[in-house]
């Protein structure tokens, strides 16, 4: 099976085109966990197929390094996107990618250096009742800046659904935090049914912050778009950024350039590279491991 291994920021996943390959959908999630163990497969966060639509132009589901399937993926959305473009299965700068947590409309343009494509993805709406997180509470209800004590340990959390779940932690120094410790602490913790991403924010100034994050189902990542995003839909719910303008989010693996809109829309824009095209044989030991 042909692959082609790309990044946002770092944040790289294993695709497979199921436009091209007449591979049966259904049978690739084990897959995951195989390509994205650097021991047996590819190495990588995940794993994404592009599918077909009936609702958009193209589909894309996402797996995490676990197997477990996220409802969304930012960085993944800019890579699939790129390619789409590049290799001419799209036929505009613009169009729509279907995701199990809705449908996104992206557009991609030269850079201002012309270098290198930018992909800006309008993400759609954040959700922030407890009901659409999903976690546990009155389902009405939102988070922000709520105490929450797990496993002995008080955090203070906003929590938004970017299609997937987020939880956002404000701290002085986002180096300074153990987040491989607490990360799968708190994404494991039964406030949430579906587990979740953990983000820790600093607030750089009116116009910036640094985020890192523990990704559900994948652990430390360089990057996470759809993080990225509700960083800053949590930083203006806390008034500690305005809503509406454009915030620079620095992560580990590079910028990200968000926007809150008028329209109760967050815009995405950043870079989406690629690392590598190969092909992965489903010999018998593989095939045993994935059925
Ligand atoms: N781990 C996430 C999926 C990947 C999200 C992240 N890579 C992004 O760029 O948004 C989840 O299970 O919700």
């Amino acid at each position: 099976m042909l692959f082609t291994k790309m990044h946002g920021l770092g944040n790289n996943y294993i695709i497979f085109n199921l436009l091209e390959n007449s591979l049966e959908e259904q049978n690739l999630q084990p897959l995951a966990k195989v390509v994205s163990d650097v021991n047996f497969g590819i190495g990588s966060d995940g794993m994404i197929l592009i599918c077909s639509s009936e609702i958009a132009d193209f589909r894309m589901r996402i797996f995490n390094a676990d197997g477990s399937e996220g409802k969304n993926c930012g960085n993944g959305l800019r890579c699939v996107a790129k390619y789409l473009y590049d290799h001419m299965f799209a036929e505009t700068e613009s169009f729509s990618i279907e995701t199990l947590g809705g449908v996104v409309k992206v557009s991609i343009r030269s850079d201002r250096k012309n270098v290198a494509h930018s992909v800006t993805v309008d993400m759609g709406e954040p959700k922030l009742i407890k009901g659409m997180i999903p976690m546990k509470g009155e389902p009405f209800s939102t988070t922000i800046n709520e105490t929450f004590s797990i496993s002995g340990k008080e955090y203070q959390m906003t929590c938004v659904s970017m299609g997937n779940p987020h939880a956002i932690i404000f701290v002085d120094d986002v180096d300074d935090v153990p987040l491989e410790k607490i990360g799968p602490i708190i994404e494991r913790s039964e406030l949430f049914p579906e587990r979740v991403n953990v983000g820790v924010v600093h607030i750089k100034n009116n116009e910036e912050l640094h985020y890192r994050v523990w990704e559900r189902g994948s652990g430390i990542t360089m990057a996470c778009g759809t993080g990225a995003c509700a960083a800053v839909v949590a930083a203006a719910l806390n008034k500690k950024l305005k809503k509406h303008q454009p915030v620079r989010v620095h992560l580990p693996g590079g910028d990200l350039e968000i926007r809150w809109d008028e329209n109760n829309h967050i815009w995405k824009t950043g870079a989406a590279e690629y690392i590598c095209h190969g092909e992965i044989q489903i010999n018998d030991s593989l095939s045993r491991s994935i059925v």
